[in-house]
C-alpha cells in the first residue's frame, strides 16, 4: 500500500505560565493510501493537537520541538504559510466537532459553500503558478531555510557560513522566479487571447442568427455561450453554484435550491454537519481529517454522519483520519486504530486486532468503559486521572492507573513491542523476559460475545447480497 502522509517522531509542547505542556511525544505512524485510521484515546491525549498540527493550525503558543510530518514528498513542516495555505485548500480537509463554529452564522450557507470555489477558481493565475512553480518552490526553500536557522539562532561557524551562501543565494533565486512567472503569464495570456479572439468570431456568426432561432431561444443561446467563455477564465457564480447543488445533493441535503439561501440557523446539527463536510468536499480533498465530527450530535444522527463520511470515502476514494474518544464510533469505520494516552500511541494495530487481541492495559480500559451492546454498562471504569502534561511520568504513562503496573512501568517507557506486522503495543509485559499478564475475564468474554455477534452480522450481510 502507498504511503499517502508520514508523521516521523513528532513532538509538540506548548509554553504556559505555568511550565511547558508537552502534548505529543515522539509519535511516529504512517497513514496509507483509501484506509481510514481512527486516533482513540480520552480528553487531553493530544490527538487534535497533532491533528491540527498537520493542517498547519497549531496555536501560537505550541512548538514543534521535533520531527517531520511528510506529504507527497515536503516536510509540511518545513513549507512556507503560502504552500500550507495551498494544501489546506485543495488537499486536507479537515471537519471539527463543533459544525456551528466552522459556520458564519449570518451568512447563508450557499455563499459559504461556493466561498472556496470562487477564491481558487482562477483557472489562468493556477495555469500560471502552476507553469513556474519549480522555481518558486526553488526560491521559497531558501526563503524557508534562512527563517529555520535565524530561529535556530546557531552560533556555530558553520551554520553562520551556511546563513550566508543562503542570503546570497536569495536574490538570484527570486530573479529566476520573476522572470519565470512573467514567461509563464506570457504562454498564459496567448493562449487565453486565441480563446478570445476564436469566441469572438463564433459569437459573431451566432448574432446573425443561422439556426433562425425565435428571440428568446436566440438569448439564451448567446448567454450560455459568454457563461462558457466566462468559465475559461475563472469559476463563474453560476458555475460555483452548480456545483454547491451537487454536492449538498451528494451529502444528503434535500430540496438544495431552497436550502441553499438559508442561514446555519436554520438547519438541525446533523444537516449542519452535512453543510461542514460539503464546504471541505468542494476543494476536492484527498486526505479527509475527521476531529469527532459526531460528538456534538445525538446517536441516531451520529451514524448517519458516520455512515456519510464511509459513502464519501468509498465514492471519492478518500484516505481518512478519525479522532474520537470514543472507540465504538470508530467500530465500523475504521481499517486501523492508534490508541494514545498521554501524547503517545500506545497501541496500534487494524481494527480486528484492536478489537479483539488487545494487549495494552489502556486498550483494554478503553474496550471496558464502552457501554455494553446488551446491558448497556460500561465493564470497567477507568480509576484516576490522565497525567499533568507538564510533569509527564518517566515510564510508562499509563501505569499509576494500571493495576496490571510493574516496577519498570514506573521507571523506564516502555518501546512499541511488535506483535504482528500491523500490531505494535507500547507495554513492558509483552517484553519476551515478562512475566505474563491475562487481559480481565470480564473483558475476554465481551470480546468473544463481539466476535460472534459481528460474524453474524458478517453472514446476514453475505445472506442478503444472495437474496
Ligand atoms: N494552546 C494550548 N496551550 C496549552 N496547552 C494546550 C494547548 N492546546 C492543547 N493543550 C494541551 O495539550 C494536551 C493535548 O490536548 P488535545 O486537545 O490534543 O487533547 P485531545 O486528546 O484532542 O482532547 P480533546 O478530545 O479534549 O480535544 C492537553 O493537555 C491540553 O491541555
Amino acid at each position: 500500500m502507498n504511503k499517502k502522509l508520514t508523521v516521523e517522531n513528532l513532538s509538540i509542547s506548548f509554553r504556559t505560565v505555568s511550565g511547558n505542556v508537552q502534548a505529543v511525544r515522539d509519535i511516529s505512524f504512517d497513514l496509507y493510501e483509501g484506509e481510514t485510521l481512527a486516533i482513540v484515546g480520552e480528553s487531553g491525549s493530544g490527538k487534535s493537537v497533532m491533528n491540527r498540527t498537520i493542517m498547519g493550525i497549531l496555536a501560537g503558543n505550541g512548538i514543534v520541538d521535533s520531527g517531520k510530518i511528510v506529504y507527497e514528498g515536503e516536510d509540511l513542516l518545513k513549507i512556507t504559510e503560502e504552500q500550507y495555505h495551498e494544501i489546506r485548500g485543495s488537499k486536507i480537509g479537515m471537519i471539527y466537532q463543533d459544525p456551528l463554529s466552522s459556520l458564519n452564522p449570518i451568512m447563508r450557507i450557499g455563499k459559504q459553500i461556493t466561498e472556496g470555489l470562487l477564491l481558487n477558481g482562477h483557472h489562468l493565475k493556477n495555469k500560471i503558478a502552476k507553469l513556474y512553480n519549480k522555481e518558486r518552490i526553488a526560491y521559497y526553500e531558501i526563503e524557508r531555510d534562512i527563517r529555520i536557522l535565524k530561529e535556530k539562532k546557531a552560533k556555530d561557524p558553520e551554520s553562520k557560513q551556511k546563513l550566508k551562501d543562503l542570503k546570497k543565494r536569495l536574490p538570484e533565486a527570486k530573479k529566476i522566479m520573476v522572470a519565470a512567472k512573467k514567461k509563464a503569464t506570457k504562454i498564459v495570456m496567448a493562449e487565453y487571447e486565441k480563446q478570445k479572439a476564436a469566441h469572438k468570431i463564433e459569437m459573431d456568426a451566432l448574432k446573425k442568427n443561422p439556426h433562425n432561432l425565435d428571440k428568446e431561444a436566440l438569448k439564451a443561446e448567446i448567454e450560455a455561450k459568454k457563461e462558457a467563455f466566462r468559465r475559461v477564465k475563472r469559476v463563474t457564480k453560476m458555475e460555483a453554484k452548480e456545483k454547491a447543488l451537487k454536492v449538498m445533493e451528494e451529502v444528503g441535503i434535500p430540496d438544495p435550491e431552497r436550502r441553499f439561501k438559508q442561514y446555519p440557523f436554520q438547519f438541525s446539527g446533523g444537516m449542519r454537519q452535512r453543510i461542514v463536510i460539503a464546504i471541505v468536499l468542494t476543494s476536492n480533498p484527498d486526505i479527509l481529517i475527521c476531529d469527532e465530527p459526531t460528538t456534538a450530535l445525538d446517536v441516531t444522527i451520529q451514524s448517519q454522519i458516520l455512515e456519510l463520511i464511509k459513502k464519501i470515502k468509498e465514492e471519492r476514494s478518500l484516505t481518512v483520519i478519525f479522532i474520537t474518544h470514543d472507540l465504538g464510533v470508530v467500530a465500523n469505520i475504521a481499517d486501523r486504530i492508534a490508541v494514545m494516552y498521554a501524547g503517545k500511541i500506545q497501541e496500534i494495530g487494524t481494527n480486528d486486532e484492536i478489537f479483539y487481541n488487545p494487549q495494552h492495559p489502556y486498550t483494554w480500559a478503553l474496550l471496558g468503559s464502552m457501554p455494553d451492546l446488551s446491558s448497556h454498562e460500561a465493564l470497567i471504569n477507568i480509576p484516576g486521572t490522565p497525567p499533568d502534561m507538564r510533569f509527564p511520568p518517566k515510564g510508562d504513562a499509563f501505569a499509576l492507573r494500571s493495576q496490571y503496573a510493574m516496577k519498570i512501568d514506573m521507571e523506564e517507557q516502555p518501546p512499541l513491542f511488535k506483535i504482528s506486522d500491523t500490531h505494535y503495543a507500547a507495554a513492558w509485559h509483552l517484553h519476551k523476559d515478562a512475566p505474563p499478564i491475562e487481559k480481565p475475564v470480564e473483558l475476554q468474554e465481551r470480546i468473544e460475545r463481539m466476535k460472534v455477534l459481528t460474524e453474524e452480522l458478517i453472514r446476514n450481510e453475505v445472506a442478503l447480497d444472495y437474496e
